[in-house]
């Protein structure tokens, strides 16, 4: 992959001085100040390449916003290189400022006092974007994101809504390969999530850009970012496709058919004596839908019991419950496949009347994924995603 955003090594430590508590306590910091320094994030290494959404997510405090300010040029890292379109962002703040667009949601890069009309006009002059091509853009961005209805109205006086589509707009006037968005959509109705959502869609598959986005909206990752990054206390803890994520941390989806073909039927209980199972519905059979903690939580079928894997392409799939030809397909094991694959598998392999799928809340998945990374913890590795086991830094 040609990487258009690059981290190598990244780290950051920041060094603050803690106030004693009490008067005294006050008084012996003005004298001898204590410092500590905080590890925000270290030792972060990931590439994205053109025309790629990539989600950097991980709960408060993890070191998201200080990872995209050191690729934006805001802060020096300690540590480690960026690399962004070519340029060394805190080296180079010109180019790279022409190379990058950026949207924090809690903040604005318009004016005040002017109307959102004429603090694009400045930054055209800024950017030197010649008149037909801001023309362009202008028509571009009003159709994908309804700009003209707010268009003179001063920025004080914008909705949140309407202020954050500007500043989306505002950040690509000058044409980037990059964008960096921190919580882009952070306190908009659902109306207006997707229409920006559509707007970056179209950002990164229609006109190529590169895209680093950090959010804690779990819908928002769902429709936009085929790969995430996932970093907590300070360090990657995993880097791959969200389905891999969903896998991991997430794999209890269930898939329930009528099997049409009673052969079929015969051919699963034969499966179930071969794996010693206890046969449909005994008491001992996982019953309700599996728990929250991926393929290991109590609920899950374990120990290969009713397991599937010895039918061709059913690997890591097996029989939660059976009811004569009525059966619920789930994930067995570490290797389980995404619901989508087994879904695959199961009608490729049988003739169903009836389908239904059940998958984990993303939400449900990422809280897995985040408390999952604690001291001691192991993650196993996988083909198709780095996984690095982390410890609680400091
Ligand atoms: N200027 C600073 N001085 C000292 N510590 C800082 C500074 N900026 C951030 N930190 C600390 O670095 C850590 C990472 O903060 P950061 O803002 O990168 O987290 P985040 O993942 O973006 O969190 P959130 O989702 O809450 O926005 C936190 O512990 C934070 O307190």
């Amino acid at each position: 992959m040609n990487a258009v955003i690059e981290a190598r090594g990244l780290s950051k430590v920041f060094h603050t001085t803690v106030r004693r508590p009490g008067l005294g306590g006050a008084l012996r910091s003005l004298v001898s100040p204590e410092r500590v320094a905080k590890v925000a994030v270290r030792d972060v290494d990931f590439r994205v390449g053109k025309g790629e959404l990539l989600a950097l997510l991980g709960p408060n405090g993890a070191g998201k916003s200080t990872t995209i300010k050191m690729l934006t040029g805001i802060l020096t890292p300690t540590s480690g290189e960026a690399l962004v379109a070519g340029v060394v962002p805190h080296r180079d703040r010109e180019r790279n400022a022409h190379n990058i667009g950026a949207v924090f949601g809690q903040r604005t890069q318009l004016w005040w006092d002017l109307p959102a009309r004429e603090s694009f006009a400045i930054l055209r002059d800024i950017y030197g974007v010649p008149e037909a091509r801001y023309r362009e853009r202008i028509d571009e961005f009003d159709g994908l994101l309804e700009l003209s209805e707010f268009w003179d109205t001063r920025v004080r006086h914008l909705s949140l809504g309407q202020r954050v589509r500007c500043d989306l707009a505002a950040s690509l006037l000058h044409d980037p390969p990059v964008v960096f968005l921190d919580e882009p959509t952070i306190g908009m109705d659902v109306v207006v999530k997707e229409q920006v959502r559509r707007f970056l869609r179209h950002q990164v598959e229609e006109r190529e850009r590169t895209v680093l986005l950090t959010t804690h909206d779990m819908t928002e990752v769902a429709r936009l970012a085929e790969r995430v990054v996932l970093i907590n206390h300070g360090r990657i803890v995993l880097d791959g496709p969200l389905q891999e994520i969903r896998r991991r941390f997430g794999g209890t989806w269930q898939i329930r058919a009528t099997l049409a073909d009673p052969a079929d039927v015969q051919e699963i209980e034969r499966q179930e004596q071969l794996t010693g199972g206890d046969g449909p519905d005994s008491p001992h059979s996982p019953g309700g839908r599996p728990g929250p903690d991926g393929p290991h939580s109590p609920g899950a079928p374990h120990g290969g019991q009713r397991d599937l894997s010895s039918l061709p392409g059913f690997a890591g799939i097996g029989v939660l419950r059976r009811e004569g030809p009525r059966v619920v397909f789930g994930p067995v094991g570490d290797g389980a496949p995404s619901v989508h694959e087994a879904l695959k598998v199961v009608i490729g392999r049988f003739q169903v009347t009836d389908l239904a799928l059940e998958e984990n809340d993303l939400e449900d998945v990422m809280r897995s994924a985040y408390l999952s990374d604690m001291p001691g913890q192991q993650h196993s590795s996988s083909s198709s995603a780095a996984v690095t086991s982390a410890s609680q830094g400091g």
